[in-house]
């Protein structure tokens, strides 16, 4: 696969750019439309590699009566989808996808059939074990294939619910939670969810909550117990909004700009994706969000950094372009709640250090908080920027093409899990690409 370079003759961003679906509220709307025996039509579905991996599978599965058993493995995403590893079983591998891996273990573990579920490398050194613990106490019949607590999974034929109460820690991914809660009400007892301790990711268990409502699936939720009662989904179409994790790094291309006046269509300000709090974190850096005409303007105005400390808790996958920001800035804030960060597509602290310390900045663990030390930092002639296998090392680094002549990032087609046509609205703003 190969590199791609970046050049910015001036530090002007002015266009409109039509970000594509958002992949969380795909995944989901997919999820509840296979559950859904027909009723919720998904409308707007994301051009990002993991959903159109999910819609793959779950097309085939559907067509055969929720049964896994004769998927053609021929049918391919662009970088990744469905292939047959011989584990002996049927095997479907959903590649880097984290939501599609938590959501079709509890979705297969409903099913009928036998099924292995897999993924890339990495997929396999990130944790599914609680989701396992909490899919057997309910009923299913799920072991481990290579590694304990990892996926390869097998989902054994036959669910027979045990009990309805079942509890979760909530502090390693909220992707286990909303894959309970998207079943829940095929469950023939229901669910009730305890959440052990602190709840990291909130909004997209929000999110997961709002659009089952959407499909007509109650719920209650007090204190820390989620309770869904079996329900029948109504008629509905599940509208899914642009991807505000994709429009972080126009914020972050607004922020590093002297001047900009962006238009991203289609953006609200009622989203139900967490990450739209990105409005409120770039006001801090000049930009100002002005929703009108069906999406957000931003422009920007010069303004002196002042706040120091930023929570990425409920909004991890905005880490890397706030970070990154910051450092480019030279402003040495402080960043909480990235713990989760180090069991997503790659120990993004790890590769934030790595990355950053090619432009003299150091990110500082000190036990849970994490310190951008500028004193060192300098702009190079010329970056080169690895990217780990990581959609957002390569889009939160590429804006610092504004501020030095040429920024090489590793593995163009990376982008492609979320934002395929990243490189291409790039060049609608006049960034070259080569
Ligand atoms: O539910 C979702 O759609 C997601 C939840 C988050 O993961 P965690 O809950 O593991 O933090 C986020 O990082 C991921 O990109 C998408
Ligand atoms: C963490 C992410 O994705 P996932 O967990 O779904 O692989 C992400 O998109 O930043």
């Amino acid at each position: 696969m190969s590199n791609i370079i970046l050049h910015k003759k001036d530090k002007i961003a002015k266009g409109t750019i039509q970000l594509t679906g958002s992949k969380s509220e795909c995944n989901r709307a997919l999820v509840i439309e296979a559950l859904s025996q027909g009723r919720v039509k998904v409308k707007n579905l994301s051009d990002a590699a993991d959903t159109v991996t999910l819609a793959g599978i779950l097309k085939k599965v559907v067509e055969n009566g929720h049964s896994p058993l004769t998927i053609d493995h021929s049918q391919k995403s662009s970088i990744h989808g469905l292939s047959t590893i011989d584990y002996g079983l049927q095997t479907i591998d959903i590649g880097p996808a984290g939501t599609a891996m938590r959501f079709l273990t509890a979705y297969f573990a409903i099913q009928p059939g036998e099924v292995i579920l897999t993924g890339s490398a990495r997929m396999k050194q990130r944790p599914i074990g609680l989701l396992v613990d909490a899919l057997r106490k309910l009923g299913a019949n799920i072991s481990y294939v290579e590694n304990e607590g990892f996926p390869p999974i097998k989902l054994g034929d036959g669910f027979a619910q045990q009990t309805n109460a079942v509890n979760i820690k909530g502090d390693i991914s909220s992707q286990y939670i909303t894959a309970l809660l998207l079943i829940a009400a095929r469950l023939p007892q229901g669910l009730e969810l305890h959440i052990d301790g602190e709840l990291t990711s909130r909004p997209y268990v929000e999110m997961t909550l709002a659009m089952l409502k959407q499909a007509g699936i109650q719920h209650n939720w007090s204190g820390n117990v989620i309770t869904i009662a079996q329900q029948e989904f109504t008629d509905t179409a599940l509208p899914v909004e642009p991807d505000w994790s994709a429009a972080s790094y126009w914020y972050a291309i607004a922020a590093l700009a002297d001047e900009a006046e962006l238009f991203l269509p289609g953006l609200t300000s009622y989203s139900l994706q967490g990450d739209s709090v990105i409005t409120e974190i770039m006001a801090n850096f000049g930009i100002t969000s002005q929703f009108k005409d069906g999406g957000v303007y931003l422009t920007k105005e010069p303004k002196p950094l002042s706040r120091k400390i930023f929570d990425m808790k409920e909004c991890p996958d905005l880490a890397q372009t706030v970070i990154v920001v910051c450092a480019a800035l030279g402003h040495e804030a402080t960043f909480t709640g990235l713990e989760t960060l180090k069991i997503k597509e790659t120990d993004r602290v790890a590769a934030l250090q790595n990355e950053l310390a090619k432009m003299g900045v150091k990110l500082v663990e000190k036990g849970q908080v994490y310190k951008l030390d500028c004193s060192g930092k300098f702009i190079p002639e010329r970056i080169f920027i690895n990217t780990y296998e990581d959609h957002r090392m390569a889009m939160a680094f590429a804006p610092l093409a504004l501020l030095m002549p040429e920024v090489e990032v590793e593995e163009a087609k990376v982008v492609e899990k979320s934002y395929p046509a990243f490189w291409e609205d790039l060049t609608k703003v006049g960034f070259i690409t080569q």
